[in-house]
């Protein structure tokens, strides 16, 4: 059966492919502007699902995301059912807990339920009349000259359609994406890293939070980490990312055991040793994909946004919001462009490539960041000459993580100005000691101290860096 979606006399036609959390947005976007909008997607309507398939229960949602859900009205709503996260919470070995927040007061990431947040986004776009949800609906093939889709139904009926518009949001796999591999001109590279992750739940004890609810708990461990984020049910969702052939050296109860009885002891009593035994087994530890792509579109019938256009790895928190971003920074070039798809699309490319792709590469150096920097003194000492200067110059030292995490700055200007900002304060740190050195040096020479005092000073001082070393 062929469905002509497409008709002259009104609106454009606009498919969006993939009901997920950007496709959901996406329909919101495209209906607010007056579009005909069909959404595909080839689940059947999580709302109505029994149980729900997918990855990570929980998300942080940040100022990105959150911007783009405040254009659709669903900001305040989202919001209300989230729960701030102001700061990491370091779990050491010894089981001490150290703080180390994400931003100045009041500043906080939410730790939102995903499943909720889609069924929410679903529901607000069909509440515009001019959009129409088909699940069940899975898009096998497409053609790029035509525009023409072929969507499999669950009973084994095949379903064409055609629209003005399509907008592949059908994740890390899109097949919407598989058409733009088959031209020319398509820059594409995927790599999956070696590590996984594992999901596990800390219960809730006598009714209450196993842990401090409003903190991103971390265990990290230098060459892997476990975190957990809270949920509003109480329990605590523990990922632990680790290299995948770490995940298979275990492979017994006991094992599991006798691994976060070395690693992460103070997490046994917590999520309880039987469950960690059960679930460990319960799901293979998944893999973790980064995908980028050049350009987004085709012509002017096709784009890509969200993960179908840059799939990150998960280690900043940013690939909902940055697919988020995606949908306002395309109505924002609507608006310059007056809605033509044939000027709109390549702007889309030219604007949003650059900081996806930088957002990619922020992700694998913020696992670095989590699992081992946060264990050196260096980087936390860094981490608060950064927060001064930023007290008392805030327009010319921003932390990175501000900037990606509670600003709209550019993803690759925020690199760009990074990497300056890095240059300018370990330059200045560096001065700053070699003055200390040269004035010390002054004041020993115009009063000479005793020498055995000096040494017992010096190998003291030795120690100390010696041991910040080894961090
Ligand atoms: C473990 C983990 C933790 C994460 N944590 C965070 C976080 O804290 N913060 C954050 O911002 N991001 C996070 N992310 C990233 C986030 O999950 C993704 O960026 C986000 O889901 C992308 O949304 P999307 O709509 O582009 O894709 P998806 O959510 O994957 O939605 C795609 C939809 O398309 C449908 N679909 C697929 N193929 C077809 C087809 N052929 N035809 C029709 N429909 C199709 C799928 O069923 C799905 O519903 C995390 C990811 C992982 C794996
Ligand atoms: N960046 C990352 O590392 C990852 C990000 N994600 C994001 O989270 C989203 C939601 O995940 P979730 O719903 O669990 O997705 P799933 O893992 O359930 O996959 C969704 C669909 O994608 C196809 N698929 C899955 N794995 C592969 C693969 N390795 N190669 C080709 N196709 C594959 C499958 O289609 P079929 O039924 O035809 O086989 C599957 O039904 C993803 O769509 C993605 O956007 C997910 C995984 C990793
Ligand atoms: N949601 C996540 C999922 C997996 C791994 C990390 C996150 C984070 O949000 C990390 C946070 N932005 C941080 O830098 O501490």
């Amino acid at each position: 059966m062929e469905k002509s979606t497409s008709r002259q006399s009104r609106k454009k036609v606009v498919a969006v492919v993939g009901g997920g959390l950007v496709g959901a947005l996406n329909a919101c976007f495209f209906a607010k502007r007056g579009f005909d909008v069909e959404l595909f997607e080839s689940r059947e309507d999580i709302r109505r699902a029994k149980i729900v398939k997918g990855r990570s229960i929980n998300l942080a949602l940040s100022h990105r995301g959150r911007q783009a859900l405040k254009h659709v009205g669903l900001e305040e709503k989202i919001v209300a059912k989230g729960i701030p996260m102001h700061a990491r919470m370091i779990h050491s070995l010894n089981g001490k807990q150290s703080p180390i927040p994400y931003g100045r007061k009041g500043q906080y990431i939410l730790s939102v339920d995903r499943a909720n947040l889609n069924k929410e986004l679903l529901t607000a776009a069909e509440t515009y009349p001019n959009t129409k949800m088909n699940f069940d609906h899975k898009l096998q093939d497409w053609n790029a000259e035509t525009g023409l889709m072929t969507f499999a139904r669950l009973d084994g009926s095949k379903e064409q359609v055609k629209a003005d518009l399509i907008v592949g949001c059908d994740g890390a796999f899109s097949a919407v994406r598989k058409q733009f591999l088959r031209r020319s001109r398509f820059d594409y590279s995927q790599t999956y890293i070696p590590h996984g992750y594992m999901e596990l739940t800390m219960l809730p004890i006598n009714g209450e939070f196993a842990m401090k609810p409003n903190y991103l708990h971390i265990w990290p461990r230098n060459t892997f980490m476990m975190i957990a984020l809270p949920n509003l049910d109480k329990t605590f969702t523990c990922t632990l990312f680790m290299p995948f052939e770490d995940f298979e050296k275990i492979t017994t109860g006991d094992e599991v055991i006798e691994f976060f009885q070395k690693y992460f002891p103070d997490t046994i009593p917590l999520i309880g040793a039987d469950t960690l035994q059960r679930d460990y087994f319960r799901l293979p530890a998944q893999a973790m994909v980064s995908v980028k792509c050049n350009p987004y579109h085709i012509g002017d019938a096709c784009v890509l946004m969200g993960d179908a256009a840059h799939a990150v790895v998960p280690f900043y928190g940013q690939g909902m919001n940055a697919g988020f971003e995606d949908c306002i920074v395309f109505d924002e070039i609507m608006d310059q462009f007056n809605e033509d798809f044939s000027a709109v699309l390549p702007e889309y490319t030219r604007v949003r490539v650059p900081d996806d792709h930088a957002i990619a590469d922020l992700a694998m150096y913020n696992y670095i960041e989590m699992r081992a920097h946060v264990n050196s003194k260096w980087f936390l000492f860094r981490k608060y000459v950064d927060n001064i200067l930023y007290f008392f110059m805030p327009k010319t030292i921003i932390p990175l993580y501000t900037m990606v995490t509670f600003t709209r700055t550019r993803y690759h200007e925020a690199v760009k100005r990074w990497h300056w900002q890095n240059k300018v304060i370990n330059r200045g740190l560096l001065l700053s000691a070699v003055g200390a050195v040269l004035g010390g040096s002054y004041l020993l020479i115009k009063n000479p101290p005793d020498i055995n005092k000096l040494i017992i000073s010096a190998e003291k001082m030795w120690d100390r860096l010696v041991a910040l070393r080894t961090l």
